[in-house]
């Protein structure tokens, strides 16, 4: 079983994260998860924050000379930022009057609608949003994204699985139907600015993004998350917590802002009659094949051996410049929401901080699948396996 856990604040020293459970001999260095993180603060969009920060990685334990040695894979981020807020979030106590006289102190107490401020004050007894926005912050993706690199690498290495994600609607523009990217798009797609695959539908998804900036307003839009290479039978039908897609969902919902998930087709299967809805299967030379990818590879909630795909539907940047309507929580009168800064879309990001979620789901169905303390030992059961299914 592989577990996983994430700490630390937005605008604290550092997140750190845990992943315990994954095998010896995971080739991976502080060099890709610098990567991984890279690519997340990428996208046409975003906010001031991004240009001024960096992530400074450490890896802290688990990884010894570029690999793993099977104990807990220990990750610190730093956030560049902490010196600005050394005294707003210290751990230990600080001097009220010293408190007062920072600007930066003061108290958050006009909840943003469309953020965790509210009903976090209500839930944690607070009287302002501080403590509840720096933990609710998707500053924290950055953690899940760090330990997605760790999880991919040992998904290629165990399984040769290759996982690649794709913006394919932002602000209501929509990119061709059909278009899968393949993981040698990879480079392609972060080079472009909301990582589409489809040229026209970018240069679209700019303007839109350039538009909503100058109406003081937000976007937000759909991520695919696409797999190549993985076994058939990870997941199972057999109980509904063991069903793959239920926990692709699952963790994919977990991303701040997603509010609704798709497996392949997903709700457009809905309104498709069933003789052209499912997936045919069919004898070809490379064994028993489907001929098409409605389901997006999951049947019965176990991976079909065809190409995973699941979406990600993310609400607009809740803190929107043109405020919106709140109570200060303090005088219980109407009042705006508190608005410094913010992204304008984090769509291209979210895709990223998805792959990382699809990666962590994937390595733990394939650890509970074929095991192993080692990569090689994963690998050759998952081979002894796959070889196993030659006339099935
Ligand atoms: C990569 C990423 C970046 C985000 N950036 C912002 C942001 O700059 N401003 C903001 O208001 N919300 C941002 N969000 C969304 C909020 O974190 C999220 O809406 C908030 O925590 C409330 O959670 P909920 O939307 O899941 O209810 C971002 C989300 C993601 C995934
Ligand atoms: C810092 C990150 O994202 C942050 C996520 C976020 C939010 O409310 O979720 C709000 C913004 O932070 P701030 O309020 O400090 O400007 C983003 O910059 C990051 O992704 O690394």
């Amino acid at each position: 079983m592989l577990r996983w856990l994430t700490a630390g604040e937005s605008h604290g020293p550092s997140l750190v994260a845990i992943l315990e459970g994954l095998p010896a001999h995971v080739r991976v260095t502080s060099a890709d998860i610098a990567d991984a993180l890279a690519r997340r603060r990428l996208g046409y969009g975003r906010g001031a924050r991004m240009k001024f920060e960096q992530d400074a990685v450490t890896l802290v334990g688990g990884v010894r000379h570029g690999e793993t040695i099977g104990g807990p894979v220990a990750i610190e981020v730093g956030n560049t930022e902490w010196p600005k807020w050394e005294k707003v979030m210290s751990a230990d106590p600080v001097d009220r009057a010293e408190l007062d006289a920072l600007a930066r102190n003061a108290p958050l107490t006009r909840p943003r609608p469309g953020h965790a401020d509210l009903v976090g004050m209500q839930k944690y007894d607070f009287e302002e949003a501080r403590p509840i926005l720096e933990r609710a912050s998707a500053r924290e993706t950055a953690a899940r994204v760090a330990l997605g690199r760790v999880a991919s690498n040992f998904l290629e290495q165990a399984v040769g699985a290759r996982i690649v994600s794709h913006v394919i609607e932002l602000g209501g523009v929509r990119a061709p139907g059909g278009l899968w990217p393949d993981p040698d798009d990879v480079a392609r797609l972060d080079a472009d600015e909301v990582r589409c695959l489809d040229p026209d539908t970018s240069a679209q998804m700019v303007a839109r993004i350039d538009q909503a900036h100058k109406d003081g307003d937000t976007l937000g839009g759909v991520v695919e998350v696409v797999v190549h290479g993985l076994p058939p039978g990870l997941g199972s039908h057999v109980h509904w917590d063991r069903r793959l897609d239920a926990r692709l969902a699952g963790a994919l919902m977990g991303i701040q802002a997603i509010k609704g998930v798709e497996v392949g087709d997903g709700f457009e299967l809905a309104a498709t009659p069933g003789s052209q809805a499912h997936d045919e299967i069919v004898p070809t030379a490379d064994g028993i094949r489907r001929v098409s990818g409605r389901s997006g590879g999951t049947e019965g909630g176990m991976t079909t051996g065809e190409i995973l795909r699941v979406r990600a539907a993310m609400k607009p940047i809740a803190t929107v410049p043109r405020a919106l309507r709140t109570v200060d929580v303090t005088t219980g009168e109407e009042a705006v929401a508190h608005h410094q800064r913010s992204d304008v879309c984090a769509v291209p990001a979210a895709g990223i901080v998805a792959e990382a979620m699809v990666a962590l789901v994937l390595a733990d169905a394939v650890l509970e699948k074929f095991g192993g303390d080692s990569v090689a030992e994963t690998h050759r059961n998952a081979q002894a396996y796959l070889d196993s299914l030659r006339y099935r």
